[in-house]
């Protein structure tokens, strides 16, 4: 329930309607209210007395106070839908911007589809209760309460009965509640499963289909979806329950109203008519008691909802700006990493130790190393993706941790790994990089990443549409836009992850020399498995293991430094002969 609570602060923005709802529910349940005590008229004073100008008066009444209770309900109910559709959208914005707030790290944590989750249907489930809340909140105490005066006024001896059931009513309502919420937390923690092997197969549905394991993954998915059937119905089975109880309830007092009721009757005590009024205040009162019990368990199963979105809105990025941290206004471009140790989350092995080596403006530094030598680890503190465990890493003098890390990002283009491409044309990928660059300033980072002329060849040349995740292109076409997409800001740093490794040499060659000449003043570190790659470059760092094995020049390295001349012999003969 705590949870709610922190949630309240969406309402806030809709508090005039907030405000409104509850007086409309009023003009409702008065309405609601006088019905019974007019039927009993027109039984015991028109219908018994032979009177039928009073039977059509007090018909005609009933009707005009029914429609101004329909007013009443109506206004209601658009506002509580108002109220819980925008309070719910304004929600999934927050969680939305929250998640885009999360740092790389915080990301390596959280699993997609449980994310997913908690973004649709968790945020349903807290709309859907604001909903019945904003209607239900307010009419079911208020019918209950006006019911059980009006039953008393209408004849406090039946009333006693009423009293007599109440603690019934009330137990199995605590059961069930008590009941339900772990019942519903769990099924949203089979969902968030479901979601994930979902969201992980669509991912992934090209490898599954070439090692055709699509046998294994639907038996995977079979189990998350049996066990989120299992798990439902077994909340459900629960809730089934209250339903039938609570009319057996109902319907036992009806039962010993009429008896009772009866009786008196035929004692002269009581007229037919209070009767008949007496039966519905007991049903409005039942009723609206089943309504509460309906509700909380919703709430309990909110609740749940809510727990799982406020632990999502309260997670704090693992990376964030200092309160003093200031602007990196005019960068040069030099990187100074100062004896740096990192290791990930969680891990007590470092990935990276004591590295020490700077950048300056205008060269090109590579870093090459076996695979898992912790080559993208590295160049990911730059941009303060991560934090450094011990040492500092410094932009211009200035340790990254010292600025705000929009301004930081801002100078220095990443080209990651894999290759990112979003649906929409080639130039609006292209131009994500830097949305407002020009038509010219699009067609020279694209030829900087030598694929201008393939796009110019496409039918519809830079408005092709590249499809989900980039399908229509090949590995090295999606590179080379992702190239040009980081070309495109012009920025201090450039940071190339392994971003050729689809290209060919000879084009790779080609995107190299075209970087030569059009950052010729900024600095550009490049990660490379290939020596092709390398050989160019101002200053080669070889990393082995986490640590710096040898730095230096092509010359340098190859007449001095075991493990580069290792990585030199294996690869002859794979077109780096000529620079040998
Ligand atoms: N997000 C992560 N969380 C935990 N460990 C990680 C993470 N990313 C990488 N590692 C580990 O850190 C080590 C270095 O990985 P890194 O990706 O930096 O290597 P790399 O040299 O770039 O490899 P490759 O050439 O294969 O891309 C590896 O042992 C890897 O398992």
């Amino acid at each position: 329930m705590k949870s709610f609570r922190e949630l309240i602060p969406f309402l806030r923005p809709y508090r005039l309607a907030v405000f409104m709802a509850p007086l409309l529910m009023l003009v409702e349940v008065a309405m609601d209210l006088m019905q019974p005590r007019l039927l009993e008229q027109i039984v015991d004073r028109g219908i018994a007395q032979g009177n039928m100008r009073l039977v059509i008066q007090t018909g005609l009444l009933m009707v005009g106070l029914a429609l101004v209770g329909a007013v009443g309900g109506v206004g209601n109910t658009f506002l509580a839908v108002r109220i819980a559709h925008r309070s719910g959208a304004d929600l999934r914005d927050a969680l939305f911007a929250r998640v885009l707030d999360f740092s790389f790290g915080n990301l390596d944590r959280l699993e997609t589809g449980q994310l997913v989750t908690r973004l649709t249907n968790d945020v349903t489930q807290v709309q859907e209760v604001v909903l019945i809340l904003v209607r239900i909140l307010v009419r079911a105490p208020l019918l209950l309460v006006g019911s059980l005066i009006m039953g008393v006024l209408t004849s406090p001896r039946l009333a006693l009965l009423l009293l007599a059931l109440s603690p019934f009513i009330l137990g199995l309502l605590f059961w069930v509640i008590a009941r339900a919420h772990p019942l519903f937390a769990a099924v949203q923690e089979r969902l968030d499963r479901v979601n994930t092997v979902m969201q992980e197969n669509l991912a992934g549905v090209r490898v599954v289909k070439a090692f055709v394991r699509s046998a294994y993954e639907q038996t995977r998915f079979g189990q998350a979806n049996d066990a989120l059937r299992d798990q439902t119905i077994q909340a459900m089975q629960l809730m089934a329950l209250v339903m039938p109880l609570m009319m057996l309830f109902v319907n036992l007092g009806v039962v010993g109203v009429i008896w009772f009721g009866g009786r008196m009757v035929v004692g002269g005590q009581l007229a037919v008519g209070q009767i008949i009024a007496f039966v519905n205040y007991l049903l409005q009162a039942l009723f609206s008691l089943m309504m509460v019990g309906m509700l909380l368990v919703r709430v309990s199963r909110a609740a749940a909802s809510a727990d799982r979105i406020v632990e999502v809105l309260h997670s704090q990025p693992d990376i964030q700006d200092r309160p003093d941290a200031g602007d990196l206004a005019q960068v040069q471009g030099q990187i100074c990493f100062e004896d740096v140790t990192f290791s990930y989350n969680g891990q007590a092995q470092p990935v990276l130790q004591e590295i020490r080596f700077s950048a300056s403006p205008g060269e090109t530094v590579a870093i090459l190393g076996a695979t898992g030598s912790g080559k993208s680890s590295l160049v990911h503190l730059i941009p303060r993706f991560y934090d450094v465990k011990a040492g500092r890493v410094l932009v211009d003098g200035v340790d990254v941790r010292q600025v705000r890390q929009a301004s930081l990002r801002r100078h220095i283009s990443v080209a990651l790994q894999e290759a990112v491409l979003f649906t929409g044309t080639i130039r609006d990928n292209i131009r994500y990089g830097c949305p407002d660059a020009s038509e010219e300033e699009v067609i020279a980072a694209a030829k900087a990443a030598q694929i201008h002329d393939f796009i110019v060849q496409l039918p519809e040349g830079y408005d092709t549409r590249v499809g989900q995740r980039g399908v229509n292109l090949s590995g090295g076409q999606k590179q080379r836009i992702a190239i040009a997409r980081a070309l495109i800001r012009r920025p201090a740093i450039l940071i190339l992850d392994d971003s050729t490794s689809a290209v060919d040499v000879e084009t790779e060659a080609c995107i190299q020399e075209a970087l030569a000449s059009a950052m010729a003043n900024h600095t550009r570190i490049i990660i490379a498995q290939r020596i092709s790659s390398v050989v160019a470059a101002d200053k080669i760092i070889v990393l082995d293991n986490g640590r710096i094995c040898g730095m230096g020049t092509h010359q340098e390295l190859l007449a001095t430094n075991p493990i580069y001349q290792e990585i030199y012999t294996s690869q002859l003969g794979n077109g780096v002969k000529q620079h040998g």
